[in-house]
């Protein structure tokens, strides 16, 4: 028997961030290996025209949850969404779900972030920051609480090199940014947002080390840990490998690369690729979740789930994978054939993307219109790059993060629970692991079906011969104009011409004379 699921038996957890990406599989694995957790309440907002109950229904009724309904057939009855707005004050949570949640939560789970790169410093601060401030103070509130875990990432503090399993220190107190968000305006908070955030790429990578300093400072006798996943991709194993359902990290790219927009990008293509499966980053954390609760370490744990020191594998390595993969299992419609060029310096970049990139846009917005259709290649190559150009510091750059904390839980579990929440990195084979994900993005996020891989396959071999029939005819396009213009190119296509010409007449004449010998031999 597994004695982390059986701790989780009975339970009633507080999950934030349960309707995105590791919210979601947090929630699954819960479900599925204690299916006697007394509850799990989830803090949601209405969104997209949906109430909350329609948005619970639509997660429950995914694919994702199959196995649970299996194991937990009463899942219904076990999740309780409340109403929560984590940008408003006291979360805008009625005074009767407050007081359940003080009352009976045993374990919090706080994932909620805003991840945009490009967020507003005061959005970002609200969420990654302020939000997470209030939540450690209604859990101060909780009687019954056993242990509060947070969800940080291993880029907070990617302005080091060498990353340990501690909080470092930010130049400006958290509690000082917080109060100056109230009375600054958006225009100041622009100018200032660059000093903030210094030698951090981002307002996302700089709240969420902000938002750890907060973790330390307001956790007063907590049973706190945090968990830093570096860039999380699809599921490795649990409860399906491949499963994913968000652009964010790789998934974008993967499917830019395997649809033939992004044939290029600017990568150190030996700097590591640190990747982890959400399956493994929510094992961690409910391992972590207990551990915490249970041996209650005298000081806030940090626990890195990174891969890069135990189980390196490269940017090249990853971009092969991806195209090996879209050879074998296409992706319809491409655009054109996938490729993966890796340059590394600007001259390069800007090279390939006005050949690679805007070039074919260019020309093929031209045909729509040709043909009495609106053009769309040009903005989404637009927007592709700006995409990439803000993912470009974290393929440009390797870190290497000490991961003793997470390797002394390891040897803290049991067998059992090693199996059950297994989170070894270690038996991660990536040639599998990418091409799941490759498969796992064409089913669940591209909504592809399987059955159309022939038809694929014949539009990439469409595209193979449109692509060689225009590189022939723009070389003889050239050609002939500088034939007509240069007396130099008429000279070297001349001297060409009558170099091959004697080239064919010389090995004309000697297989004649070989054959004439053979003849004589045998005459
Ligand atoms: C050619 C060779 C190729 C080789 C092949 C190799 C393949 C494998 C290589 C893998 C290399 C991986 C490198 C990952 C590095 C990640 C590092 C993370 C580190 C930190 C990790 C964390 O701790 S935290 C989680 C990460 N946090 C994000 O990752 C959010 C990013 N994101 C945004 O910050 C916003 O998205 C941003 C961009 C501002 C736009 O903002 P925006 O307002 O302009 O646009 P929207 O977001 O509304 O999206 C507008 C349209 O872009 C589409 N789109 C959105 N994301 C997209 C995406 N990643 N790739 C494509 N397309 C994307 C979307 O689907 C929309 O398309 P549509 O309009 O058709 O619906
Ligand atoms: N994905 C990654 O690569 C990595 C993620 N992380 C961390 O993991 C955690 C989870 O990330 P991930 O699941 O990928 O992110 P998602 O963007 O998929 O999920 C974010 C969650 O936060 C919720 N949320 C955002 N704003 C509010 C709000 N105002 N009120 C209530 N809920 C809100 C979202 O709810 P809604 O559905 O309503 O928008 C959603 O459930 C984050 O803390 C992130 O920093 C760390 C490293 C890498």
């Amino acid at each position: 028997m597994s004695m982390i699921a059986a701790f989780y038996s009975n339970k009633s957890i507080l999950i934030t961030g349960a309707t995105g990406f590791l919210g979601k599989v947090l929630m699954e694995k819960l479900f599925r290996t204690s299916p006697h957790l007394k509850v799990i309440y989830i803090l949601v907002r209405p969104k997209s025209g949906q109430t909350l109950q329609e948005r619970v229904f639509q997660i429950l009724n995914s694919k994702l949850f199959e196995r649970v309904k299996e194991v937990c057939p009463n899942v219904h009855e076990k999740i309780r969404p409340i109403s929560a707005d984590l940008n408003q004050r006291d979360f805008a949570i009625s005074k009767e779900d407050m007081q359940e949640l003080l009352s009976c939560t045993n374990i919090v789970f706080h994932c909620a972030a805003t991840v945009r790169f490009d967020a507003h410093l005061r959005e970002a601060v609200q969420l990654n920051v302020t939000a997470t401030q209030q939540l450690l103070l209604m859990a101060s509130e909780m009687p019954k609480l056993e242990a509060f875990i947070h969800i940080s990432t291993a880029f907070s503090n990617c302005n080091l090199s060498h990353i340990d399993e501690v909080i470092y220190p930010c130049p400006v107190e958290p509690r000082k940014i917080i109060d100056s968000m109230e009375w600054l305006d958006d225009s100041i908070i622009e100018e200032i947002t660059p000093k903030l955030i210094g030698d951090r790429p981002n307002t996302y990578t700089y709240t969420k080390a902000l938002g750890e300093v907060v973790v330390q400072q307001e956790s007063g006798n907590l049973n706190v840990a945090i968990v830093r996943p570096s860039i999380v991709g699809a599921t490795w194993q649990e409860p399906f490998p491949g499963w994913v359902d968000n652009l964010n990290g790789p998934s974008g790219l993967i499917i830019a690369t395997g649809k033939g927009f992004l044939r290029s990008i600017k990568a150190t293509p030996m700097a590591v690729a640190d990747l982890i499966p959400v399956d493994t980053v929510v094992n961690l954390t409910i391992a972590v979740g207990w551990y915490t609760a249970v041996h209650r370490p005298k000081s806030t744990l940090i626990y890195h789930s990174t891969s890069g020191n135990l189980n390196p594998c490269n940017w090249y390595e990853m971009g092969l994978q991806v195209l090996a993969t879209v050879e074998k299992i296409p992706f319809e419609s491409a655009f054109r054939r996938p490729n993966a060029d890796f340059t590394t310096n600007n001259f390069t970049t800007q090279y390939w993307n006005t050949v690679s990139h805007w070039a074919p846009a260019i020309i093929y917005d031209f045909y729509l219109r040709l043909t009495g259709r609106k053009p769309r290649m040009l903005k989404l190559m637009n927007r592709l790059l700006k995409t990439i150009s803000m993912l470009e510091y974290f393929i440009n750059h390797s870190w290497e993060w000490s991961t003793n904390n997470t390797e002394m839980l390891l040897s803290e579990l049991s067998p059992e629970d090693q199996r059950v929440f297994n989170f070894d990195v270690r038996q991660l084979n990536w040639l599998e692991y990418i091409e799941n994900y490759v498969l796992g993005v064409k089913k669940y996020l591209l909504k592809e079906d399987l059955a159309g891989i022939p038809k694929a396959k014949q539009h990439l071999k469409r595209l193979r011969n449109i692509h060689y029939l225009f590189n022939t005819a723009l070389f003889l396009i050239i050609w002939r104009l500088l034939i007509a213009r240069s007396q130099m190119a008429r000279n070297i296509w001349f001297f060409i011409v009558s170099f091959c010409y004697k080239f064919i007449s010389y090995f004309r004449a000697s297989s004649t004379l070989k054959r004439r010998r053979g003849c004589l031999q045998h005459g």
